[in-house]
This record gives C-alpha cells, sequence and structure tokens, in this order.
C-alpha cells in the first residue's frame, strides 16, 4: 500500500524520534551528532532549537522555498532532540493535539481569564 502525505509524514517523524532514542540509548558521541548535543543536555538543546527556528524565520520571510524546507527539517530534528532532552513524548504532544482539534483559537482566546 502506498502510504498517503498525511500518513508519510508521521511515519517518518516516528522514525526519526525513535533514531534518536536510539542514539541517546547508545550514547556515543563519538559517532552520533545527536548523542553529543544530548551530552550537553537541555540548556544546549534548547539553545540549538532557538536558533533552528530563527533561521527557519529567517528563510520564510527573504529565502527560497528550497531554503524553508531544509530550515524547517533541521527545526523538526532539533525539536525532537530538545523534546528527548526534556523527557517529552511525541505521544504527550499527540495527546495535547489530540485535546485542542476543534477548539477555534479565537474561542480559546476569548475563554481566557481578564487581566
Ligand atoms: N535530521 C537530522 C539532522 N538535521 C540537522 N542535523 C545536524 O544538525 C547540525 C546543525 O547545524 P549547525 O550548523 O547548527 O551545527 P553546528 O554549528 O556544528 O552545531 P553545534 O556545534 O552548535 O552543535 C548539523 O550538524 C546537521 O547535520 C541533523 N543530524 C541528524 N539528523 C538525523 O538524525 C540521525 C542520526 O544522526 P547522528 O546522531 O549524527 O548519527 C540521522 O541519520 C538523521 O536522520
Amino acid at each position: 500500500m502506498k502510504l498517503g502525505s498525511e500518513e508519510n509524514f508521521a511515519a517518518v517523524l516516528k522514525h526519526l524520534a525513535e533514531t534518536i532514542d536510539n542514539r541517546a540509548d547508545a550514547g556515543d558521541s563519538e559517532a552520533s551528532y545527536t548523542a553529543k548535543l544530548l551530552k550537553k543536555g537541555p540548556s544546549k538543546t534548547a539553545k540549538k532549537m532557538g536558533e533552528e527556528a530563527v533561521e527557519l524565520a529567517i528563510a520564510l520571510t527573504s529565502q527560497s522555498d528550497d531554503e524553508v524546507i531544509a530550515e524547517t527539517a533541521d527545526v523538526i530534528y532539533h525539536l525532537l532532540v530538545a523534546l528527548r532532552s526534556r523527557g517529552v513524548s511525541l505521544d504527550q504532544i499527540a495527546e495535547e493535539l489530540a485535546k485542542r482539534e476543534g477548539i477555534s483559537g479565537l474561542v480559546e482566546k476569548a475563554s481566557r481569564p481578564k487581566e
């Protein structure tokens, strides 16, 4: 069966998260960039995440589609590494997204307590 684009994206994401978990468990920072980064801890992985997000924002405003695609892939990889570093799983993110499904951002914003 040929995977649809959504299933394909989910499968690639899941595989990447598993690779990151395996690299974390193996802990071989000589052979793996992921292991090397994770060894530096959550502050370093968060910093990398922030840098990559800024690079993506720049690409989105002023660079080619190819740059946007490459920077988005960097952000996704570094996001998964940063989440692993914090011990937050993709299942937890999926649960939060599922809770929000069907709730308009405008309705949610209006329901917040007034300051
Ligand atoms: N998707 C990625 C991926 N995207 C980006 N990067 C790396 O992220 C780094 C970010 O670029 P920078 O220029 O900011 O790197 P840098 O300045 O050297 O980084 P620091 O010294 O600040 O850490 C580069 O080294 C990229 O190669 C990735 N490294 C790994 N993966 C995936 O993770 C898998 C495991 O990789 P290893 O852990 O290296 O085996 C790979 O097979 C890929 O599937």
